[in-house]
């Protein structure tokens, strides 16, 4: 469980996020969603520990964040704008390792979590393909690969969607169904709902740094328009 009680963040004089409450359960697929600068980034960079409140708190499976670092990263894996960024290795293969490798798990179960992370977003088989081949839909699932090696049991997804072509964007739809129907924890923020709404249990909506709307993506539907957010085509 994730729970952010009271959750200030200020970068100079702009308050991103602002005395914020919100409790995720284990298992629950969110949608954080919210306009432009609305403080969805800055929220889930609490969740393990990437940035520090300036007021309040966020625990992970019951131990606050700041105390407890190393637990938060492993119990919370992100996958943030611009995976591209994220890609530490020169291959496949070893990119998914490196996360593993760090925990210090043997070769066989870095092995094992490689395998499977890669064909639990179809790039099994390419372990040894290098890592600039890719197109931008590889890259991402690299990244939502990379962070499922980690065994997290919250995946939170920083706008999966941007910058990928219709084809990509549904091949990573299908895998974020899969991880769902498959009982990991999934935070995806996004600013267009398109699609999204089928994967959530419950779509929370910020504005100004604060919780405007909890609620299910049925009943969000309404409202999307007010808070700044392109409704699905089936709304
Ligand atoms: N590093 C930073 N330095 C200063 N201000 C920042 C910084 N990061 C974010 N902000 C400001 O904090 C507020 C919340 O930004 P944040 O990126 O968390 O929102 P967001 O909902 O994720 O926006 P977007 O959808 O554009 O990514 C905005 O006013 C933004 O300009």
């Amino acid at each position: 469980m994730i729970r952010v009680e009271g959750l200030v963040h200020r970068y100079g004089d702009t308050v991103a996020v602002d005395a914020l409450d919100l409790t995720i359960d284990d298992g629950e697929c969110v949608v954080l969603a919210g306009a432009n600068g609305s403080g969805k980034t800055t929220l889930v960079r609490h969740f393990n520990g990437l940035l520090e409140p300036d007021a309040g708190s966020v625990s992970v499976n019951g131990r606050a964040v700041a105390e407890n670092l190393v637990a938060a990263r492993t119990a919370v894996a992100m996958v943030f704008q611009h995976p591209e960024d994220q890609l530490v290795a020169a291959t496949v293969g070893a990119d998914v390792a490196f996360g593993p490798e760090n925990l210090g798990l043997s070769r066989d179960d870095i092995d094992r979590r490689v395998s499977e992370s890669l064909a639990a977003v179809n790039l099994d088989g390419r372990a040894d393909e290098r890592v600039d081949t890719l197109s931008g839909g590889e890259v991402e699932r690299l990244a939502i690969a990379g962070a499922l090696a980690m065994e997290p049991d919250h995946l939170v997804l920083d706008e999966p969607f941007t910058g990928l072509d219709e084809p990509a964007r549904q091949s990573v739809l299908a895998r974020l169904q899969e991880l769902r129907t498959s009982g990991t924890s999934l935070v995806v923020v996004t600013h267009d709902l398109r699609d999204v709404t089928e994967l959530a249990d419950r779509v929370v909506v910020l504005s100004d740094g604060r919780v405007a709307l909890d609620t299910t993506p049925e009943n969000a539907s309404d409202r999307l328009a007010d808070l700044g957010i392109r409704p699905p085509p089936s709304c």
